[in-house]
């Protein structure tokens, strides 16, 4: 882990100010993907302070719905979910939304310019048993012109295509971190000020690691490949370590190197996690950060999406490691 002191981006510098400062960089810049980026982040300040009453309110357990990947709502996913869109709305720079918790295109300011694909609550198995979890966002210029109807096209782009993308962890410390693809740097949420502040500048993750991240309960539902990589994991005397959350267990791997898999199983032949809201925006953080992120034989980045809601397999993390488990493959 590397802490750098950039010019005009110092370590304690605000969220704002350093949006601001960035901004300047793109004399063509109009404000509105900073406003966005503000916008992203006092929703997580407000989701937080309900994280951490979670179990003092009446907040926990089971929403009683179903969304359209078939997995029971929590309470948390809706809440998260209603909280992100209404400041994305109120902040007036998104013309739709693609969210984990909505079947369809959920179509916002029709004369804005962005997109932001989101999964509002990710790891929601960890919610009521207080173990971290997070929020990931990815954003896309329109392509059609301000104004006109939001179609597919605007919102199923590759990952190649995203200008900014992050997640907000939800952990011991809160933090936000993302890229506009010019290096990935982390914020931590200071809470008697209630401001995001520079903490983890230009965040470089290391070639290699000794850490991989897979659920092996399904391990006799993984393909011979990745059998034999998880073997390979062991035989090496990695450490296995799997909170169950992605953003987690891909932060930590991103700072102290390691790997993570979600494969293919026999029950989920394009694995479980979606392309379009959870895997496209961490690949982006993990090129910028000098990892790497492929589904076994591709970039994720460079895949097409062609549903909202489409699943792909995943491995990411350490590019040393990623190119031995694909390798396996
Ligand atoms: O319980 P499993 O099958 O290991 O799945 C855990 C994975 O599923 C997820 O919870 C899926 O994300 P959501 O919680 O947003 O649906 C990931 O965060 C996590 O890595
Ligand atoms: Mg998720
Ligand atoms: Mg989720």
């Amino acid at each position: 882990m590397n802490n750098k002191t950039l010019v005009g981006s110092t370590i304690g510098t605000t969220l704002d100010r350093f949006i601001n400062h960035k901004q300047a960089d793109f004399p063509f810049a109009t404000g509105e993907l900073s406003q966005l980026l503000r916008d992203i982040a006092l929703a997580g300040k407000i989701i937080n302070l309900e994280i951490n009453k979670s179990g003092l309110l009446d907040i926990a357990g089971a929403y009683g719905a179903v969304n359209v990947q078939g997995e029971e709502q929590q309470k948390l996913d809706v809440i998260a979910n209603v909280r992100f869109i209404r400041a994305l709305r109120n902040g007036g720079q998104v013309c739709a939304i693609v969210s984990e918790e909505d079947d369809e295109i959920v179509e916002i300011n029709a004369d804005s310019n962005y997109v932001v694909a989101m999964d509002p609550l990710d790891g929601s198995s960890n919610i009521d048993v207080n173990v971290s979890i997070g929020t990931i966002f990815s954003i896309y210029r329109r392509v059609t012109a301000p104004g006109e109807h939001v179609t597919k096209e605007d919102v199923l782009q590759k990952g190649d295509k995203q200008v900014a993308a992050g997640y907000i962890l939800y952990g011991s410390s809160t933090m936000m971190v993302y890229t506009t693809g010019h290096g990935v740097n982390g914020f931590t949420l200071e809470p008697s000020l209630g401001e995001f502040v520079l903490s983890h500048a230009d965040i470089q993750s290391p070639e290699d690691g000794q850490i991989y991240s897979v659920n092996e309960g399904a391990y006799y539902s993984f393909e011979q490949g990745v059998q034999d990589y998880i073997r390979y994991c062991k035989e090496e005397r990695y450490s296995a370590r799997y909170i169950g959350s992605l953003v987690s267990d891909f932060h930590r791997n991103m700072f102290k190197g390691g790997i993570y898999l979600y494969p293919r199983t026999d029950k989920s032949p394009n694995g479980k996690l979606r392309l379009v809201y959870e895997c496209n925006a961490l690949a982006f953080i993990a090129e910028q950060s000098g990892g790497m992120a492929t589904d076994g034989e591709n970039r994720i980045m460079s895949l097409d999406p062609l549903e909202l809601h489409q699943r792909t397999q995943l491995l990411i993390g350490s590019t040393a490691m990623v190119k031995k488990a694909v390798s396996f493959l």
